[in-house]
C-alpha cells in the first residue's frame, strides 16, 4: 500500500531516520480520510521582565554567600541584608537553600544551573559573580526566572596579570618542576637550567585590561612585547610601548605567547595544530584566560613535536582536569588551580564590588555590572523591537568585517527618519549597535545604563547623525546606517567609496535587512549567516555559488547581487541558515570572477535582549500537556536530501472531487524533526533481519519518564551519566542538553562538541540503568566523533529506541508521563514521530 523512498544523506554526521540505500525523499499514500491531528497548543509568548527589589517577610533580604568572600564586601552585606556563608554545597544543598534566598554570590567554583533557578521558586532576585567570566551561570535560565546577573569585572585584572608573569617566569626558570625535584631528595642543577626573558618578544593576545596590565610588567622585565587585538586602539598600545600586529606576525615572531582574549566562537581553540605549526620552535606559552582557547590535546602534540618547549596554565576546558589528563602530567606543563584572581587584595576589592552590585540590585537599581538587565523596556520594545534588532545586528555584522592592527576608535551611526528629533530616543539604538559591536570581542556585557561607559573605556568615539526625510512618521526609522572609520576589512569592498567600513539595513515587513555594504546596494535579511561574495558582473554566478553550497545541503535563504554596472564590479549577499564548511567557502572563493569572500556569523540577537520565550502547553484536567515534538515542515533543512522536502501532505484524490476513497500523499526530508532513529544506518543486520517501525514496541514509547538536564558545555560521559543518579527502573529519559538553551537543533556538526552521548556515557547507560527510551533534544543521541560506536552501543541488543530531536524548551525536568506516536510506515526502520508529555 504505502510506497516508502527515502533520502541518502552525504552528512556522516546525522544518523538517518530512514535505511539510507533508499533513493532520495518518500512518499506514503494513505486512504481514507487521513488526518493529521495538530495538538491545539498555542504558543504563548511573554517578555522578559526583569526585576530586583527585596521581599523577605522580615524586611531584611537574605543573601547566599556560596563561596569565600572578602570581608569587606561580607560587612557590606551584613549592614543591609541577612548573609548565609554556606561554602561547599553539594548542587542538591544549593537547589534545598536557595528557595530561602533572594540572592546569590558566587565564584567559579559554583554551577548555577537552571536548576537553582528553578528550585529557587521565584524568590531569587539576583546572582552575583564575584569575578569576571560568569561561565559558570546558565545565564538563559536566570533571564527566563527573571534574575538578574551582575559580574565585578575589574577588581581582580591586576591579580590576573601578575599571575600572568609569576606563571612566565616560573615557567622559564622551571621552578615548580625543581621544587618538586628538590623535595623528592633531588639535587637537579643541570636538569633545570632556564631560559632568560630578558630581549625576548612576548606576544600578548587580546590587549584588553588583563593584557595590557601584563604588557606593562612584560616591559619591566625588559621584554619586546607585541600585541594582537583586532579591536583594541593603536594608539592605547602605543602609550605602553606596544606594537599591534597581525595574528599572523604575533605568533610567528614569539618567544613567549600569553592569552588574554574572552572565549568566544572566534577565539575557540585558536591556538590548534594548524596554529602551532606557525610558531617559531621553542616557543612558550601562558594562559591565565580561558581554557578553551588552546586545543588541549593539539598543545600535547605540539609539546612533543618539540614546537612549543613549554606551557603554563591556570585554566582548562574542564575543572578541575582529569587527573590522569595528558596535559596535566606534562613534565614541561606548569600548572595552577585557576588562580588568576586568587589574591588577598584582589578578593576584597572583587568582594566589595559584587556586594555594592548585588544590595543595588536588590534596592532595585540596575547596576552598571549587570550581564543580563534588559536592554529595552516593554512599552517601548512595541514600536522599536525590529529596530533595536537591526541595530545590535548591524554592530555584530560590522565589527566582524574589520581587520588589520589599527583597533576600532570611531563609530558613526545615522538614523534616516521622517520623525522630528525629539520624537525618536536614539539612546536604546546606539546601545544595541554598541552591544552588538562589544559583546562578541570581549568579555564585557553590555546593557543600556553601562553601554556609553563601556564604549568610552575602551577608546570608541560615537557619534550619530540624524537624517530627516520625508515620508510618514508612523514608522519609527528608515534605514540605519553605522560606520567605522580609520580600519581595514576583511571584505575589502565594504570600505565605502570615502573610505569608512559601512553597512546599512532597514526593517522590511517587521524583520531587519542588510541594504547597503560599502558602496553596493543589497537586500539580505539578517538572518543566520551571510556570505558576502565581490564579482565581476556575469551571468551564472548565483547559480554556481548556490551549487556549492546546495552540495553540502546548506539551505539558501536569501540572495541578492548589488552593482556598480552591468558586467562591472558587483556585491552578492547570501543569506545561509546553515554554516558552510571552510572547503566550500574556500570552493566559493576559487569561482573565477570571484574576487573576494567572507562569512559573517552569529546574527542572531543576543538572548538577553528580548527575553521572548514561546512554549506550547495545554492545560487538561488538572494536568498539563507539552508537545515535545519538532514538526516537520518545508522550512526545516533537508541535511543531503536531494529533493528536500517537498509538498508537505495533499490530497491526491478525494471523496469530495469525485473519487471512491481518499487518497494523500506526502514527502519528508530525514532527520529533521522528532523521529525514531533508524538502527539500520549504523546497523546492517537489523534491517536485513526485517526490523522496521511496526515491530518497536509501543511500551518502550508510551509511559512514565523522567527529563533530566544534563551539564552544559559537555557531552553526556560516563562522568555525567553518573552524576545524573537516574535510579534503577526508570526506563524512558529524556536528556535536556546545550541544545535546548541555544536552539542549535539544525546546525548540524558544529554543536555537538557539547550535546550528544559518548560512547563511554552510552555504555554506562546501558551497563548501570534499566532505561530503554533514549530521548535527546539535539538531531542525533550521540556525538559527532562518536557517532557509529556510540549507536552500536544502543542498539546491539534491539532493546533500546532511540527517539531524537525532541522539543524540551520550557519542560522542566522531572516526571512526566511520555508518548511517543511514531508515524509506523512499512518498511521503514526510523520515523517522524510525535511525542507529547503530561504531567
Ligand atoms: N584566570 C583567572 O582567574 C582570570 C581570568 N580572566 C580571563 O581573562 C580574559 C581577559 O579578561 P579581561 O582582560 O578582563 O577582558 P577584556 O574584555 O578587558 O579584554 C579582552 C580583549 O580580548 C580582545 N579580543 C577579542 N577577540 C579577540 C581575538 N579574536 N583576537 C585577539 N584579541 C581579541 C578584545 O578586543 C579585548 O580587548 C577573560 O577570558 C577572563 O575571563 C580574568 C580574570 C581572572
Ligand atoms: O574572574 C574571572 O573570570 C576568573 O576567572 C576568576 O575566577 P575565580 O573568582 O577565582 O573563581
Amino acid at each position: 500500500m504505502a510506497s516508502v523512498k527515502i533520502p541518502a544523506l552525504n552528512n556522516p554526521f546525522v544518523s538517518l531516520s530512514f535505511k539510507s540505500r533508499l533513493p532520495s525523499s518518500f512518499s506514503v499514500t494513505f486512504r481514507d480520510n487521513l488526518r493529521f491531528s495538530r495538538s491545539s497548543s498555542r504558543p504563548q509568548r511573554r517578555f522578559l521582565v526583569v526585576t530586583a527589589s527585596s521581599a523577605s517577610i522580615s524586611g531584611k533580604p537574605t543573601v547566599l554567600v556560596a563561596e569565600k568572600l572578602g570581608e569587606a564586601g561580607l560587612s557590606l552585606l551584613k549592614q543591609f541584608a541577612i548573609v548565609d556563608c554556606s561554602y561547599n554545597l553539594s548542587p542538591e544543598e544549593l537547589c534545598t537553600k536557595i528557595s530561602l534566598c533572594d540572592a546569590l554570590i558566587v565564584r567559579s567554583g559554583t554551577k548555577v544551573s537552571r536548576e537553582v533557578f528553578e528550585s529557587s521558586g521565584g524568590r531569587l532576585k539576583v546572582v552575583g559573580r564575584a569575578g569576571v567570566g560568569i561561565d559558570n551561570v546558565d545565564l538563559a535560565a536566570a533571564t527566563e526566572h527573571g534574575c538578574l546577573v551582575v559580574n565585578a569585572p575589574t577588581a581582580n585584572t591586576v591579580a590576573a596579570a601578575e599571575h600572568g608573569i609569576a606563571l612566565l617566569a616560573a615557567m622559564a626558570r622551571n621552578v615548580a618542576q625543581a621544587d618538586a625535584s628538590v623535595k623528592a631528595g633531588k639535587w637537579q642543577r643541570n636538569k633545570y637550567v632556564g631560559v632568560s626573558l630578558v630581549g625576548k618578544t612576548i606576544a600578548i593576545l587580546g590587549f584588553g585590561k588583563v593584557g595590557s596590565e601584563v604588557a606593562r610588567r612584560a616591559k619591566g622585565l625588559g621584554m619586546h612585547v607585541i600585541a594582537h587585538d583586532p579591536y583594541a586602539s593603536a594608539d592605547r598600545a602605543r602609550a605602553i610601548g606596544v606594537d599591534l600586529v597581525s595574528f599572523e606576525e604575533a605568533v610567528a615572531t614569539a618567544d613567549f605567547i600569553s592569552l588574554h582574549m574572552p572565549l568566544t566562537p572566534a577565539t575557540d581553540k585558536i591556538l590548534n595544530d594548524e596554529t602551532f605549526a606557525k610558531m617559531k620552535k621553542g616557543v612558550r606559552i601562558v594562559n591565565v584566560a580561558r581554557g578553551g582557547v588552546i586545543d588541549e590535546e593539539a598543545l600535547v602534540r605540539a609539546l612533543d613535536a618539540g614546537i612549543v618547549a613549554q606551557a603554563a596554565l591556570d585554566v582548562f576546558t574542564e575543572e578541575p582536569p582529569k587527573q590522569d589528563s595528558k596535559l596535566v602530567q606534562h613534565e614541561r606543563i606548569t600548572v595552577t588551580p585557576h588562580l588568576g584572581a586568587s589574591t588577598m587584595e584582589a578578593q576584597e576589592g572583587v568582594a566589595i564590588e559584587i556586594a555594592e552590585a548585588v544590595v543595588g540590585a536588590l534596592k532595585g537599581e540596575l547596576a552598571a555590572t549587570a550581564v543580563n538587565a534588559p536592554m529595552v523596556p516593554a512599552e517601548v520594545l512595541a514600536e522599536l523591537k525590529p529596530y533595536v534588532e537591526l541595530a545590535e545586528k548591524l554592530g555584530r555584522l560590522a565589527v566582524q568585517l574589520v581587520a588589520g592592527v589599527s583597533g576600532v576608535k570611531s563609530l558613526k551611526v545615522s538614523y534616516a527618519s521622517s520623525r522630528a528629533p525629539d520624537d525618536l530616543d536614539t539612546r536604546v539604538l546606539r546601545a544595541m549597535i554598541t552591544k552588538g559591536l562589544i559583546e562578541p570581542i570581549s568579555s564585557a556585557y553590555v546593557n543600556l545604563v553601562n553601554a556609553d561607559y563601556t564604549a568610552k573605556q575602551r577608546g570608541l568615539r560615537i557619534t550619530e547623525e540624524r537624517i530627516i526625510i520625508d515620508g510618514s512618521s508612523e514608522t519609527p526609522l528608515e534605514s540605519i546606517q553605522v560606520q567605522i572609520a580609520n580600519v581595514e576589512s576583511k571584505f575589502a569592498s565594504a570600505i565605502s567609496d570615502s573610505g569608512e567600513i559601512k553597512v546599512e539595513g532597514k526593517v522590511k515587513d517587521g524583520i531587519p535587512h542588510l541594504t547597503k555594504v560599502g558602496s553596493f546596494e543589497v537586500d539580505v535579511s539578517l538572518e543566520g549567516s551571510i556570505i558576502l561574495c565581490r564579482q565581476v558582473d556575469q551571468p551564472g554566478m548565483i547559480g554556481k555559488v548556490g551549487h556549492i553550497l546546495g552540495e553540502e545541503n546548506v539551505n539558501v535563504s536569501f540572495m541578492s547581487v548589488g552593482r556598480t554596472a552591468p558586467r562591472k564590479q558587483a556585491v552578492m549577499a547570501i543569506g545561509v541558515d546553515d554554516q558552510p564548511s571552510k572547503q566550500s567557502l574556500q570552493r566559493i572563493g576559487e569561482v573565477p570572477a570571484i574576487e573576494e569572500s567572507k562569512l559573517l556569523l552569529q546574527l542572531c540577537a543576543g538572548i538577553f535582549a528580548f527575553g521572548i520565550l514561546s512554549s506550547a502547553v495545554v492545560g487538561y484536567g488538572n494536568g498539563k500537556i507539552f508537545d515535545i515534538t519538532h514538526k516537520i515542515t518545508s522550512q526545516l533543512p533537508t541535511f543531503g536530501s536531494v529533493n528536500g522536502l517537498g509538498q508537505f501532505i495533499w490530497l491526491v484524490a478525494s471523496i469530495k472531487n469525485g473519487s471512491t476513497v481518499n487518497v494523500s500523499e506526502f514527502k519528508l526530508g530525514t532527520h529533521t524533526g522528532t523521529h525514531v532513529d533508524a538502527p539500520s544506518h549504523f546497523f546492517e543486520k537489523y534491517y536485513e533481519q526485517g526490523f522496521d517501525v511496526t515491530s518497536l514496541s509501543l511500551q518502550t514509547l508510551n509511559g512514565p519518564a523522567l527529563v533530566v538536564d544534563v551539564p552544559r558545555n559537555n557531552n553526556i560521559t560516563a562522568e555525567v551519566m553518573k552524576s545524573l543518579k537516574i535510579p534503577r527502573g526508570v526506563h524512558r529519559v529524556l536528556f535536556k542538553t546545550l541544545n535546548t538553551d541555544r536552539r542549535l537543533m539544525h546546525s548540524k556538526q558544529f554543536a555537538s562538541d557539547f550535546t550528544g552521548f559518548k560512547t563511554d556515557g552510552a555504555q554506562w547507560l546501558v551497563d548501570n540503568t534499566d532505561i530503554k527510551l533514549v530521548g535527546l533534544d539535539y538531531l542525533s543521541v550521540s556525538a559527532y566523533d562518536d557517532a557509529a560506536p556510540t549507536h552500536h552501543i544502543f542498539l546491539r541488543n534491539r532493546e533500546i529506541v532511540l527517539v531524537e530531536g525532541l522539543n524540551l524548551d520550557g519542560i522542566k525536568p522531572g516526571k512526566y508521563n511520555v508518548h511517543c506516536l511514531p508515524l509506523r510506515m512499512e518498511g521503514a526502520d526510523g520515523c517522524p514521530t510525535r511525542c507529547i508529555l503530561t504531567a
